[in-house]
């Protein structure tokens, strides 16, 4: 894998060209859809869906539950960008290419960006099926340096060094906890602090142990890339964890988790998830996309 991939500004500006040239939407709001939460694009309206084997420069996607299509929408007067499946580190993508449709979205004007992710959960108290607004992220594959801003800064998208104290947008946490509270379904409402391992095997136990004495709260094997690239180039970012399952943390413990029954409380909790991300989009305030 080559995670220090360099790709210049042109291959995002071309692609972002291509895509502008191909459809009269010009996106405020994108969306990235975790395993199994893909049924988010199903609620734009006039929909225009390209397969990301035919949009020059991206990458493919490899993993079930991750369609590989990006779908332009309306949804509650907003113009969307709906990523139907990501990239993630562990299927051999460069950190760059993994990260590649966010400075793509940049380009082409969007300004917020709405990330969603299956997770296990660590937190006592957190049930599969909950959702958890992410409140912040430990970017364990970053701190040692498998990072998407590593190599030359493209000063044109932002500073060497971005902060990112703020990377998940507290009004739009705020504001996404409110509508969950009108919308009856405060009481599977979390918020917590997501942590991005590398998969793609899920923890032992004693991972577990270690990432619950850390304070993490859920676990995943993307996102934190996707925020960090976005953050640096002055995105703002809201994010939901929906967990899946709990992490295994006691050796007597003879459950397992699979990748089937992420999908499959995906499936279950597809409206309630959809039900919140729409009214959100409905209610974030955004500028025309003059692009
Ligand atoms: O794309 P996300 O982060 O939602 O996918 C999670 C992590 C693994 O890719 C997969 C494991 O079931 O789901
Ligand atoms: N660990 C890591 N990634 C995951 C999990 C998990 O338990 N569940 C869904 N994605």
């Amino acid at each position: 894998m080559h995670s220090k991939e360099q790709i210049s500004h042109d291959e995002y500006q071309k692609t972002a060209d291509w895509l502008m040239s191909q459809t009269t939407h010009r996106p405020q709001v994108a969306i990235i859809c975790g395993s199994g939460l893909g049924m988010l694009a199903d609620t734009l309206k006039c929909q225009e869906a390209f397969d990301y084997s035919d949009i020059p420069g991206f990458p493919q996607s490899t993993v079930q539950g991750h369609a590989g299509r990006l779908v332009f929408g309306e949804l509650k007067g907003k113009t969307c960008v709906c990523m139907q499946g990501r990239f993630h580190m562990y299927e051999g993508h460069s950190l760059s290419k993994t990260t590649f449709p966010v400075r793509v979205f940049k380009l082409m004007g969007v300004e917020t960006l709405i990330v969603t992710n299956a997770a296990g959960s660590l937190a006592d108290g957190f049930h599969p099926g909950d959702i958890m607004i992410i409140k912040d992220h430990v970017n364990f594959p970053g701190l040692v340096g498998m990072h998407p801003l590593c190599g030359p800064n493209d000063d044109k998208f932002g500073p060497r060094f971005p902060a990112m104290s703020g990377c998940y947008d507290k009004d739009l946490r705020c504001l996404a906890m409110e509508i969950a509270k009108e919308q009856g379904v405060a009481s599977v409402m979390r918020e917590g602090v997501y942590a991005m391992v590398g998969g793609p095997n899920f923890e032992t136990i004693a991972e577990a142990r270690l990432l619950h004495r850390l304070g993490v709260d859920a676990v995943g094997m993307s996102t934190a890339p996707e925020v960090v690239v976005a953050t640096h180039c002055g995105l703002r970012v809201f994010g939901l964890s929906l967990i899946t399952n709990k992490v295994v943390k006691c050796y007597e413990d003879t459950e397992s988790v699979n990748h089937d029954g992420v999908l499959e409380v995906g499936r279950l909790r597809s409206h309630t998830v959809q039900q919140l991300v729409t009214e959100l989009i409905g209610r974030i305030e955004v500028n025309n996309n003059t692009k």
